[in-house]
């Protein structure tokens, strides 16, 4: 057979590009796109053996892997879907990894619901929440909570350099909350006026650290030094199977033209610019996770680890 690599469906390209370029982002999205390309490599592969389409599918979850190194639930959907396709027929196969594709993304919707749930319980009819970044685990929290009647505002941080925060913003209007936008260096400064920190997440290691947009261990310091609760929305396919036997997390270093445009940054001289994407909150700043499995102390989330992955970490499409 010809290199697997070359057998990479373009809808699979397609979504590896968008997800690297961020016009597919968001941990959990990032991991429905992901699985649904699986999906589209599966159906539209003309491989004539069982073991040629396990090795473009495995060809194909290297490509959408490459994209983005910080959110876990890339790998996890990946390693969902390459389960258990051990048929031997190509039919076998085919029908396998688009089941598992499909399930995958069904779970990933219910999860979310779920999770909502658990975390408007949280939250109660008159509170302020601060977000940062943009998170669809969180707004599922403020959709539930509004859906059970509750008013609620918002203080919500820009989040620079690509100003996710806008997104939020205008998605928690839509819900009908009354949002207030702020420049992230004001987050302090309204910290004493909020009930509730609330953040996504795009990995939890398993000592319980946040790993998610830049800026949020920053605000997790300043919000215990206030007093103010720090709650972590994030759906189970966040945690991290590899930080269970001591990996950490890789962090995403980015373009420096999202911080500064060439032309302007040419007119600063010698000058470096960083963009880390991520940073790392760890787990004393961090009141609750809330999961679609219900809420943990940071320092417990180890048990659900261990019950969800056992210590198994294989990353299936590695293999040749
Ligand atoms: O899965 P949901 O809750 O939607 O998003 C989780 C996290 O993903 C985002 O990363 P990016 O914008 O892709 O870099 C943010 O850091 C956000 O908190």
């Amino acid at each position: 057979m010809d290199d697997p690599d070359s057998r990479v469906v373009s809808e699979v390209r397609r979504t590896a590009d968008a997800i690297g370029s961020m016009e597919v982002r968001g941990a959990a999205t990032i991991a429905d796109a992901a699985a649904a390309a699986l999906r589209a490599q599966a159906e539209q592969s003309d491989a004539t053996t069982a073991a040629d389409l396990r090795a473009e599918l495995r060809a194909a979850a290297r490509t959408l892997d490459d994209t983005r190194p910080t959110a876990v639930s890339l790998p996890n959907a990946l390693r969902y879907v390459l389960f258990d396709l051990d048929g031997e027929t190509v039919e076998a196969v085919r029908d396998a990894a688009v089941r598992r594709a499909t399930e995958f993304c069904e779970r990933l919707e219910h999860a979310q619901t779920d999770l909502g749930r658990v975390g408007a319980n949280r939250l109660r009819d008159g509170d302020t929440v601060m977000t940062h970044c943009h998170s669809t685990d969180v707004l599922a929290c403020v959709e539930a909570a509004v859906a059970q009647g509750k008013s609620l505002s918002a203080v919500v941080k820009e989040t620079r350099p690509r100003m996710q925060g806008h997104i939020t913003a205008r998605e928690l209007a839509a819900l009908g909350v009354d949002v207030t936008l702020v420049v992230d260096s004001a987050a302090r400064r309204y910290l004493n006026d909020v009930d509730h920190v609330l953040v996504g997440a795009d990995s939890i290691a398993a000592d319980g650290s946040v790993i998610n947009k830049i800026g949020t261990s920053g605000l997790a310091v300043n919000a215990r030094d206030r007093g103010t609760p720090v709650v972590c929305a994030a759906q189970t396919i966040k945690l991290h199977p590899g930080t269970l036997t001591g990996h950490t997390v890789d962090i995403e270093m980015r373009e420096e033209s999202e911080v500064i445009d060439p032309e302007t940054a040419a007119t600063l001289g010698d000058v470096r610019v960083a963009n880390p994407a991520f940073d790392v909150t760890p787990p004393r700043y961090v009141d609750a996770i809330v999961t679609e499995r219900g809420q943990y102390p940071p320092e417990s989330i180890v048990v659900l680890m261990r019950e969800l992955f056992g210590e198994a970490t294989a990353e299936p499409w590695v293999e040749k």
